[in-house]
């Protein structure tokens, strides 16, 4: 496990960049400004929405906004490969597909800082040995918790676990709506894209893919 887990800034790279330098599986080591920058900054997106800083509803928000931030981007501070460390073997040989359903997470794209809204569905054919549950879970809070593209986001997930995991193949599907799409721009309502990704054996055999579509449908009727 040690050496799966790395720290190095994820943006550090002086265009030497590798596959391993942006591992999405690493512990991002970041370069945070000091509570007086952030709150300073805060106060200049302030005066940027046009509003006066000094009214008295505004004085406490730059400290409120720097400590939603860190809860919201927590996932900066956590490592998904160590979530799913913990395995257990004593499943009576049970090899089949495990799928979690309706994962819903809170993420933000990184193109304009606005919530990207969705739910991720996870499945994975074990080889030997399961994770906790709550773990697959908690994978996918990591990488939304930072700042994403859908696509990036559901590669992360399906990589990780085949990584660490090493099952005999991880699917995943990821629906969501981009309030960048919705509340700016092109100001489209209700429209949501699906994103997936498929490694080992579901994206080898299209059966198993098949079967993994089936069971999500089933659930939505
Ligand atoms: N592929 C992908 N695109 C995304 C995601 N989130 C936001 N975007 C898109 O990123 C693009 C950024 O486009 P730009 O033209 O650089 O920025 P923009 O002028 O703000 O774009 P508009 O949203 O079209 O106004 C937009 O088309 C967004 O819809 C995502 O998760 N995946
Ligand atoms: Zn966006």
């Amino acid at each position: 496990m040690d050496a799966i887990i790395k720290n190095f800034p994820p943006h550090a790279d002086k265009g030497e960049a590798t596959a391993e330098k942006n591992s999405y599986m690493d512990k991002a080591v970041t370069d945070r400004p000091s509570q007086e920058e952030v709150e300073n900054a805060v106060r200049t997106l302030l005066r940027w929405t046009g509003d006066d800083i000094n009214r008295e509803g505004l004085i406490e928000t730059p400290k409120r906004v720097a400590k939603a931030y860190r809860e919201m981007f927590s996932g900066y501070d956590q490592c998904p490969a160590e979530e799913l460390g913990r395995t257990f073997e004593e499943v009576q040989g049970y090899n089949d597909m495990v799928l979690i359903k309706d994962i819903s997470f809170h993420s933000h794209c990184e193109h304009h800082m606005v919530p990207i809204i969705g739910k991720a569905h996870v499945a994975y054919l074990p080889d030997g040995k399961v994770v906790g549950l709550s773990k697959i879970a908690r994978v996918v809070d990591i990488f939304a918790r930072r700042l994403q593209t859908q696509e990036a986001m559901t590669a992360q997930i399906a990589h990780v676990i085949q990584d660490v995991l090493k099952p005999r193949g991880v699917a995943v599907l990821v629906e969501a709506e981009h309030m960048c799409m919705a509340m700016r721009g092109i100001r489209k309502q209700g429209s949501f894209t699906l994103t997936t990704t498929f490694t080992g054996a579901y994206r080898e055999d299209l059966q198993e893919q098949a079967r993994f579509m089936t069971m999500l449908r089933d659930k939505h009727g």
